[in-house]
């Protein structure tokens, strides 16, 4: 049973290598084909997450008990050490002999046969060294890397922005699951009405701390196959994404310019309660279908999904929106603790997003009546797609200026604000609220 659970983990582990897909979405795909349920799909997704949260550290144990350098092995054959090690280092209730057992039988499986004897000695002594501490390198950086399973680039960058105490942290946050958090459709049930309709399919749900229509929920398995989803009762947000929404206070028209999958159109929608229109544009044909199906499980009738590149001007647009939001696309840092493979990243594909940011702030701008507000957003911490971007953008453009706003969480004085997960508890993100004042 467990067998088919480690190759749906082996086919997501190189579909990721191979194919440079996401490790959640080819999770949820190789789960459905695979027809994985209850413990094995749970399996597979912990094994999948377990390596990507702590490929550094697991690369280190491989290296430390085998004779050849983790680069220098067959990539496959990598992997399937990876999914060994990650079980017996870290799933208690997995005997380390099946973990053994079941790895080599992988390598078979895979046409490795005469490199399964490997296999077999490389966990072995894992499974007998696991107890004794993995030495480690005293340089902090190093060593951070190593433990957190973090690249050394990002490491970096983290202790210069926040010292290494709370790099430290934030490392550690990013390695642990993070809340699952859904924003309560308003427009179709009550904070109390949805928490009775999970309970009754069997799912745990309790208050968020401080958003007071959101909900964490636990025991969910496939959310989509539960009936209150299906009934348009709630939406998957992070509290983060909400409050950037909150900052914006949409009103009347408003433009989403990267609105897909539609999350901060919906919570625009249900602040609005049904009154305004919102324009939810996005630049790839095929997620304007995710936008149209989620307005309509949802009951949103205001929302208008509609195909546009945020970084060209649609002339009838020019100063027409109350609201714009410009949540834009970005490095992704800040989700880490849910897209544990983000931070493998290659740093040298991230430096040309800012211009790119910047090119969707501009025009996106325009379309901001006088009195109306724009709000730049990013899931990611990195100053250079953050603040850098709409300071540049504040700098040439005078007619608009930062505004302070004040959140359920806290407030900003600067019309600014960062949000951590080591600090917050939500995911790590930027917003930005600006009000224009006058003309071009
Ligand atoms: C961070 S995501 C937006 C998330 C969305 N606001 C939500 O809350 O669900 C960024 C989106 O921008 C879209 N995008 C990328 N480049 C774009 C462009 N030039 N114009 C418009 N959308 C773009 C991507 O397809 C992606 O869906």
């Amino acid at each position: 049973m467990r067998a088919s659970a480690r190759e749906t983990a082996l086919q997501v582990l190189t579909a990721c290598r191979q194919g440079g897909a996401w490790a959640d979405g080819a999770l949820k795909s190789a789960i459905g084909k695979d027809r994985l349920a209850g413990p094995d799909a749970k399996l597979a997704t912990h094994i999948v997450y377990g390596v990507m949260q702590n490929r550094i550290l697991l690369d280190r144990y491989v290296g430390l008990c085998c004779s050849q350098r983790p680069e220098q092995l067959e990539p496959l054959l990598l992997d399937i050490l990876r999914i060994g090690a990650y079980q017996i280092l870290f799933l208690d209730r997995i005997p380390d002999s099946a973990a053994v057992n079941e790895s080599v039988e992988l390598a078979k499986a895979h046409g490795k046969a005469r490199a399964s004897g490997l296999v077999n000695a490389v966990l072995r002594k894992i499974s007998r060294e696991k107890d004794r501490p993995v030495e480690l390198p005293a340089a902090q950086e190093e060593r951070l890397s190593i433990c957190y399973s973090h690249p050394r680039w990002l490491v970096e960058r983290l202790i210069a922005l926040l010292g290494a105490e709370e790099a430290e942290a934030f490392l550690k946050e990013n390695n642990r699951p993070a809340p699952l958090t859904v924003q309560v459709n308003t427009l179709k049930t009550s904070v109390e009405e949805l928490m009775g309709a999970l309970r009754a399919e069997g799912v745990e749900s309790e208050r968020h701390p401080w958003l007071s229509d959101c909900l964490i929920l636990s025991g969910t398995g496939n959310l989509a196959s539960l009936t209150a989803f299906a009934d348009g009762g709630f939406w998957v947000q992070d509290a983060g994404a909400k409050l950037a929404v909150l900052a914006a206070r949409p009103h009347g028209t408003v433009i989403d310019v990267c609105a897909a999958p539609g999350g901060k159109s919906f919570a625009a929608a249900s602040l609005m309660n049904g009154e305004g229109h919102i324009f939810s544009c996005d630049i790839h044909a095929h997620k304007l279908k995710l936008m149209e199906a989620g307005a309509k499980r949802l009951g949103i009738e205001n929302m208008e999904p509609m195909l546009q590149d945020g970084r060209v001007l649609r002339e009838d647009w020019l100063e027409a929106a109350d609201t714009v939001l410009v949540d834009v696309p970005c490095s992704g840092l800040g989700i880490i603790r849910k897209k544990p493979d983000i931070r493998y990243k290659n740093p040298a594909d991230l430096s040309g997003l800012p211009q790119i940011q910047r090119a969707i702030l501009e025009n996106a701008a325009r379309y901001v009546n006088v009195g109306g507000t724009l709000v730049y957003s990013t899931c990611t911490i990195l100053p250079e797609e953050n603040e850098q971007v709409t300071e540049g953008f504040l700098r040439d453009h005078s007619q608009f200026s930062k505004e302070p706003f004040s959140l359920p969480l806290s407030q900003s004085e600067t019309g600014e604000l960062t949000l951590w997960p080591q600090r917050h508890g939500t995911d790590g993100f930027y917003i930005c609220r600006m009000r224009r004042t006058d003309h071009d």
